[in-house]
């Protein structure tokens, strides 16, 4: 028999970095968001609720409601080339390839959605990859989103019968060089406003109150990135978890109310930056850049910014660069 020459016995191995993100529709219609909503929720890692009591809810309320009004939501973040986290998570793909060079195959992909992790894992395989690393883009780690991701990737290992050698990204959330990176691109963003802010907010995705008690340490991990944050800038910051879903008690404070409590304190010029967020997505440009700023001059706040998120910029890719070199030691030079 003979074998093809890109055969992995005869082409020269390659090691691969897979960057994984959540995941987001592929169009903002009613029907995109409710296929894209029904795998994300139906997760178990992301609902930890019994199936026989969820499904129905899920399917009952959930999903006869919410694909409308969240694709009203993303059609107001939409971009020509597509969902923003879809575009920034793709263009930091792309960033990495660049910096890492030819030795080094960076793809993405999505836990939700598309690409999906098994489609670009299978990808890599054929393209030479040996040795994948999987970074999931989540600073804090959280079961709902890191190990989610890692999940996902280890099944569709399950199905390979040549599997590549595995590698994860572990949570960043204090890593010096993810906070340059944060305090790098706040300052290069706070320079460029038309105001000086008095504070800064961090809002950080939310989650179940008892998944902290359960042990997730993405409450604690999120505290952290803060304090570090805060000793690294010069203005005062605060700390606030957004993006409720459900009846259950979600982490606390809650950002509008924290915002509104500011205003109450006496701020009237306020900055806010989404940390825990490597890429703009939904949450970001719609719940916060829109949605909070309404919130906050509503309740007597005057100015109001929202600073992106690290995305593919130079900070990024610096800090990626770091991370990922660290973590391929030893399988490239
Ligand atoms: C039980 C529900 C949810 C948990 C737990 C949760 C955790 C969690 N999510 C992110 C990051 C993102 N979430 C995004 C959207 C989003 N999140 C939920 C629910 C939970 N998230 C829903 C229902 C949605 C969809 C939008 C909506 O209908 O409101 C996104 C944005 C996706 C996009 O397409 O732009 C991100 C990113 C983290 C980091 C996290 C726990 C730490
Ligand atoms: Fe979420
Ligand atoms: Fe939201």
């Amino acid at each position: 028999m003979t074998l093809p020459p890109d055969h992995p016995i005869i082409a020269a191995p390659k090691v691969g970095v897979l960057l994984v993100n959540l995941g987001t529709p592929d169009a903002p219609d009613p029907t995109s968001v409710r296929r894209y909503l029904r795998e994300f929720l139906s997760d178990r890692r992301v609902v930890e609720i019994p199936r026989l009591v969820w499904q129905p809810i899920l399917h009952g309320a959930i999903l006869t409601t919410r694909p409308k009004k969240s694709a009203h939501a993303y059609s107001q973040v939409w971009t020509e080339g597509g969902s923003p986290l879809a575009v920034h998570t793709r263009a930091t793909a792309q960033a990495m390839q660049a910096a890492m060079g030819d030795g080094v195959v960076v793809d993405w992909a999505m836990r939700y959605g598309n690409p999906d992790i098994a489609g670009r894992l299978s990808a890599m395989k054929a393209a030479g990859c040996d040795r994948i690393l999987l970074a999931p883009l989540y600073p804090q780690y959280s079961a709902a989103t890191t190990a989610t991701a890692n999940d996902a990737a280890f099944a569709a290992l399950a199905a390979m019968r040549w599997q590549p050698a595995i590698r994860t990204l572990p949570p960043y959330h204090d890593d010096p060089a993810y906070i340059a990176a944060l305090k790098s691109s706040v300052e290069r963003r706070l320079a460029a406003l038309d105001f000086a802010p008095d504070a800064l907010l961090a809002s950080f995705h939310g989650m179940p109150e008892r998944t902290l008690h359960l042990g997730d340490p993405y409450h604690c991990q999120s505290v952290k990135t803060v304090r570090l944050l805060r000793e690294a800038l010069s203005l005062p910051v605060h700390m606030s978890f957004q993006s409720r879903f459900g009846r259950a008690k979600w982490l606390e404070p809650e950002t509008e109310a924290t915002l509104a409590g500011l205003v109450r304190d006496g701020v009237r010029n306020i900055a806010v930056v989404t940390p825990g967020f490597a890429a703009d997505c939904l949450e970001t440009l719609e719940e916060i850049a829109l949605r909070a700023r309404d919130a906050f001059l509503r309740e007597g706040g005057e100015k109001f910014a929202y600073l992106p998120c690290l995305n593919a910029s130079t900070e990024a890719i610096t800090l990626y660069q770091r991370l990922l070199s660290r973590e391929l030691s030893g399988w490239i030079d």
